[in-house]
């Protein structure tokens, strides 16, 4: 299978930054790359004159047939395409291929570069191969002939007693070779609760990420180092902690010259947006409080400028601090300096409320999100409980995961309907959602409803609207929803106090909960060790309860989504249901 990933692309200047693929390259493959209608920017034939949205060809191609993908001078057959927020621009021939990319990076991966076949003996062993090349780290000796020296990062003071190496030997650091591994079930058959598979007897395979931490040599200078920190897209709590700790950790390695980029990526290229000088000094008490002590921003992220600033400014290591968006922008980055052969780290950490980045277990922010957030529930209940027929409304973030309404009501344990993007639901008739509402208020008499903002999208008008990282514009589901419950019971005459709670700033603008305060820390800290350990293109997480470094091509493929059939999702706090199908009633979900 084959996956192109191509996401939220502006054309400002398509031409100057085309790359061209010979098509003699790639003879019988039959085209190519496939997305979202609405987001492409420029579809032409080989002649290179834009066709645009309403090519037929292009619908010809995004309505589901099979392509083989044509990338870097081989043909791949795929028996799927797939995708994902598309929008470089492409431009075909019909066999065969041409494709030209847009400026802004399109990253594909090969998820198997064979068909697996489960009757050759050793399909194991070349899935493993494949997973082990695909979660290898980008490292900067990839391009240059680097030695490296001895880290200047020391831990023997950390040392207690007690450790089975005598004091001489130990080190505590993480050799290249320490593995994690990313799943520790084995299933017994494909039909146990959860299974997830690689072939049809359900088999034992592993999967292995590098383990985060301290290397004990390191491919820098310290104190020639210029490091750089940029936070981008939407605010997220931790964000000052991570930039603390990551600055703490520059200085005990020897860094002196640490900067902040202001306004996310925006920072780099705006006129009178100065580099923040940081030091262990100017960031002690950041933490305190929420928001981004360097600002955040989105859009204007045009790679070769930003290259081009990160070259003039003669930064070595970048720590992007931010989500999907910005972790395809890291790599990006990371791409285009490779293409220049700087030397360059660049380290991405993981940002977002949503918690919808592939692999991770969680990221920060999410807990004290999720905790906030039932700050709202509560009030919801409360209003709910004491009102004749009270209705409670509360609408949390979540674009396409619903990961926060999802804990939050589960947490709260007050929530008696949970709408959430993944689940497709009704409102009216038998099955609906209102026809539920007028059962709880009958049977209980209140009810306390918790929607994620990208839920019910296919119910609504469609917007082809974007922000400013191209990311669609939802249409208000909360809003619609309270709308709807009024004139529901008003026509079906039968009294109900709906109450509206929108607390999605408040949840994401206050400062990290404890829990997230130490992830922040650790990640924060291992982003150093990687750029310090020589890797780019790379992200600090916690996955499978491991601090691990993955390549970013791996993370950004598609954003995680609540699994509505998981366990956890499944479990439910006393009354609190998800609405499941379309055809289910929601009473019998419960
Ligand atoms: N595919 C991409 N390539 C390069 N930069 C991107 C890409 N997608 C988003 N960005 C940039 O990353 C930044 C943050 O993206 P955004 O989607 O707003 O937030 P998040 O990182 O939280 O997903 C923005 O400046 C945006 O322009
Ligand atoms: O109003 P803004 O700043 O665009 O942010 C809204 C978005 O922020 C989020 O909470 C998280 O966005 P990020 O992935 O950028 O962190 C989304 O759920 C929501 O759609």
């Amino acid at each position: 299978m084959v996956y192109v990933v191509v996401k939220k692309m502006n054309t400002r200047s398509p031409a100057a930054i085309r790359r061209r693929v010979s098509p003699a390259q790639a003879p019988g493959c039959s085209v190519v790359v496939s997305g979202e209608t609405g987001v492409w920017s420029a579809i032409s034939p080989g002649s290179g004159s834009g066709a645009g949205l309403g090519d037929p060809r292009v619908s010809g191609l995004i309505s589901g047939s099979t392509y083989d993908l044509f990338w870097d001078g081989h043909c791949f057959k795929s028996k799927h395409t797939l995708f994902y927020f598309p929008a470089t621009l492409v431009a075909f021939n019909q066999v065969p291929v041409s494709i030209w990319f847009g400026f802004h990076s399109l990253e594909w991966k090969k998820e198997k570069s064979y068909d697996l076949d489960f009757s050759d003996p050793s399909w194991k062993e070349k899935y493993q191969e494949d997973w082990n090349r695909r979660f290898s780290l980008p490292h900067i000796t990839d391009i240059y002939d680097l030695k490296p020296r001895l880290t200047t990062f020391s831990l023997k003071k950390n040392r207690t007693d007690g450790g089975s190496l005598s004091a001489d030997k130990w080190n505590g650091y993480v050799n290249k070779d320490d593995r994690a591994l990313l799943k520790v079930i084995k299933y017994a058959s494909p039909t146990s609760a959860g299974a997830e598979c690689v072939d049809p007897d359900c088999s034992w395979v592993e999967h292995w990420i590098h383990r985060a931490g301290p290397r004990k040599e390191i491919y820098y200078e310290p104190a020639e180092v210029k490091a750089a920190i940029v936070t981008c897209g939407g605010l997220c709590p931790g964000l000052n902690d991570v930039i603390r700790q990551i600055v703490f950790t520059l200085e005990i390695y020897g860094v002196k010259n640490i900067v902040g980029i202001q306004f996310g990526y925006r920072g780099f290229f705006e006129k009178g947006l100065k580099e923040m000088p940081l030091s262990r000094k100017v960031v002690e008490n950041i933490n305190l409080s929420g928001g981004s002590f360097l600002g955040v921003s989105r859009g204007g992220a045009k790679t070769s400028e930003i290259v081009d600033s990160i070259q003039a400014r003669r930064i070595d290591m970048l720590f992007v601090i931010g989500g999907n968006g910005s972790h395809a922008g890291a790599n990006a980055i990371h791409e285009e300096c490779r293409k220049r052969k700087l030397k360059v780290s660049v380290v991405a950490v993981p940002k977002t409320i949503d918690n919808d980045i592939l692999f991770m277990d969680k990221t920060f922010g999410f807990d004290t999100a999720v905790e906030e957030a039932q700050r709202a529930i509560n009030s919801a209940y409360i209003e709910a409980r004491s009102a004749y027929h009270g209705i409670g409304l509360v609408k949390l973030m979540g674009r396409s995961s619903g990961f926060i309404a999802m804990q939050a009501s589960l947490s709260s344990g007050q929530i008696d309907v949970c709408l959430i993007p993944e689940v497709s639901f009704t409102l009216d008739g038998e099955h609906g959602v209102m026809r539920h509402l007028e059962h709880l208020l009958e049977k209980k008499g209140f009810c306390v409803v918790c929607v994620a903002e990208g839920a019910g999208q296919d119910l609504l008008q469609k917007s082809n609207a974007t922000d400013a990282s191209g990311n669609v514009i939802l249409s208000d589901f909360g809003v619609h929803m309270q709308q709807k419950i009024k004139n529901h019971f008003k026509d079906i005459g039968v009294p109900a106090d709906v109450k509206y709670i929108d607390p999605t700033y408040m949840v994401r603008a206050c400062r990290a909960n404890a829990s997230d305060a130490i992830l922040c820390t650790v990640l924060g800290q291992n982003a150093v060790h990687g750029a310090f350990a020589g890797f780019s293109g790379i992200t600090s997480g916690i996955c499978n309860t491991h601090y691990a470094f993955l390549p970013i091509t791996e993370v950004i493929t598609k954003p995680k989504r609540v699994n509505p059939n998981s366990r956890i999702a499944t479990k439910k706090s006393p009354g609190c249901f998800f609405i499941a199908t379309r055809t289910r009633s929601p009473g019998l979900t419960k």
